[in-house]
């Protein structure tokens, strides 16, 4: 049909040399604030830090969100509000503000946020972990099932597998240093530590092999892989959506997704069998698939066995790995000395390494392992969380559905309530005067755990994985420099990370040397358990 007169006018006025610059302008702008919309409205009475159209503060983060946001947050105040791509964010980046946060409002802030790379594109076929999934019926029977398998007496009976795991690290690091000769990077043991562990009690299957085995290798660089999906700092598509448009975007997602899933079906068609055979050994997994009343699919016992493969494979290795980078350091030669005193008053019959299988009674190690896990943060900017009710923060009312990042690095770092937070420093678990008086009393210590309603249900497995670990290392052996100067970016908290965008501090390689203290005592308490743990 030809167009009208009147019609014909207002096309050739809109192309006109003039008018069409504006004309495309106008276009432009409509398609940007089309686009450009939040899932949630600016919220009045927050600050807001100001950023640019459809990037919102994306760029201005840069690599190290959680040292940018701290930074803000001296100027903003602890709690503002950020536009990363078409979501607003609520970020708390003081001790106090996570406390009334996470804790005083923990019914409202159960859930958690869908992101496009992690739940469209690594997890359509294997399912979410408990730690990524939005609170639902679902999530609550995972999380309590989870939570049983993972209480004090049950951590309690899983003490022979942490037996086992410590003493064949520290008796390969041993051989492999050569009795002390050789400089060497932790990170393959411990790595195998935590994993070895995770795998047995879920599905009564240890990595046989030394720190060179193959499944061992595949599952710890494929999770490394998910983990950098999984973060809220590493995939600009999850905010921007036409990003999503760029084709093989997804490629690697999925790539990672195929090979996650392969050994996922592996280890549980391997316990399936065993079960069959009558040759399986009591599991988390097991458990489930053989107990009659079990309410859970087949979806749910596979989510809860990627949780435990995924929980606790960065985390518990890069506590341990970073407090030996630490320890190793000038500073960190006193702290070994002090553990060693207070571990030999506590135990002065040398039997340290067994009875604290059944105890944690040395508290200088238990507050080691808390300074630990404030000060390397590994989970700088903790697993995110959407609120299911309106929350207040002083004027402002912050609606249901916003989504919640913890920093958890700029809180432990917070000099309102840690004295000189950036000084290593376990005594500050000890004597009150080194946490401000009021903070102390308290209670919550840090927030490597998180904190609140989805707060991590792994704490006391970790914490009995990282008390062992760190007692039996200092009484085996006095770690020391290496011979070769190492990388000085190795003692900050965020330096030391090789990929600073990933959910999970990912340590830089580093080695340390190893001096045996006593050869004989070593020899004995590692036969000694070998003995006690060969029938695993
Ligand atoms: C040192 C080691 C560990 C650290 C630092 C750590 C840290 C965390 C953090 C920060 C969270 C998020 C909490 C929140 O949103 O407030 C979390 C959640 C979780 N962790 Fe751990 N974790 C560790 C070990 C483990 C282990 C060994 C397991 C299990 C085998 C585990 C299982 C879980 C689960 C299931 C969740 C999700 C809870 C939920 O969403 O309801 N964690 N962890």
């Amino acid at each position: 049909m030809a167009a009208s007169a009147e019609q014909q006018s207002v096309l050739s006025l809109l192309t006109s040399p003039t008018v069409l610059p504006f004309f495309i302008l106008a276009i432009v702008y409509t398609l940007v604030k089309i686009v450009d919309q939040t899932d949630v409205p600016k919220i009045k009475g927050l600050p807001e830090i100001p950023g640019v159209p459809l990037l919102g503060n994306l760029y201005q983060l840069g690599q190290h969100h959680a040292k940018v946001a701290q930074e803000w947050s001296k100027k903003y105040g602890p709690v503002f509000q950020v536009r990363l791509g078409n979501r607003r964010i609520i970020f708390a980046n003081s001790f106090d503000s996570v406390r009334t946060l996470w804790i005083t409002n923990q019914s409202a802030l159960i859930s958690r946020p869908m992101l496009h790379t992690f739940h469209t594109v690594v997890s359509s076929s294997e399912g979410f972990t408990i730690g990524t999934s939005p609170w639902d019926e679902s999530c609550k029977a995972r999380r309590k099932a989870a939570a049983t398998a993972l209480n004090r007496p049950a951590v309690q009976s899983y003490m022979p597998i942490i037996d086992y795991e410590s003493t064949k690290s520290i008796k390969e690091m041993m051989l492999d240093s050569k009795h002390g000769e050789v400089d060497l990077d932790p990170n393959a043991y411990f790595t195998r530590y935590a994993l070895s562990t995770s795998l047995t009690l879920n599905y009564g299957i240890k990595i046989e092999g030394n720190v060179e085995d193959e499944m061992l290798k595949e599952i710890t660089h494929v999770e490394r892989m998910v983990s950098n999906f999984r973060s809220t700092s590493n995939n600009w598509a999850d905010y921007v959506p036409l990003l999503r448009l760029i084709p093989g975007g997804s490629a690697k997602p999925q790539e990672y997704r195929k090979r996650r899933a392969a050994y996922m079906h592996k280890l549980l068609n391997m316990l399936k069998q065993r079960i069959a055979d009558g040759t399986d050994l009591p599991c988390i997994s097991g458990n489930v698939l053989k107990d009659p009343e079990a309410k859970l699919s087949d979806g749910e016992v596979m989510s809860i066995g990627l949780t435990m493969v995924s929980a606790g494979l960065d985390t518990v290795p890069g506590n341990l790995i970073m407090c030996i980078a630490y320890l190793s350091s000038r500073n960190g030669q006193d702290i070994q000395r002090r553990a060693l005193e207070e571990i030999n008053s506590v135990y002065p019959n040398d039997d340290a390494w067994e009875r604290c299988l059944h105890e944690e009674k040395v508290p200088y190690i238990t507050a080691l392992v808390k300074e630990t896990l404030r000060f390397w943060s590994v989970i700088p900017i903790c697993l995110p969380r959407t609120s299911i009710k309106d929350i207040k923060w002083g004027d402002a009312v912050i609606p249901a559905g916003t989504s919640f990042y913890m920093n958890a690095y700029a809180a432990h770092y917070d000099d309102s309530h840690f004295k000189s937070p950036y000084d290593f420093n376990p005594d500050r678990y000890i004597q009150d005067d080194s946490i401000d008086d009021a903070a102390a009393s308290r209670g919550t210590p840090h927030y490597g755990y998180g904190a609140g309603s989805r707060m991590c249900i792994g704490s006391h497995l970790a914490n009995r994985e990282l008390y062992t670990a760190f007692l039996r290392l200092i009484t085996a052996f006095e770690i020391l420099p290496p011979k070769e100067k190492s990388d000085e970016a190795i003692m900050d908290a965020l330096k030391c990370n090789q990929y600073p965008t990933s959910l999970t501090l990912d340590p830089k390689p580093f080695k340390v040397g190893l001096r045996i203290r006593d050869k004989a005592k070593l020899d004995k308490w590692i036969a000694e358990s070998e003995d006690r743990t060969k029938d695993l």
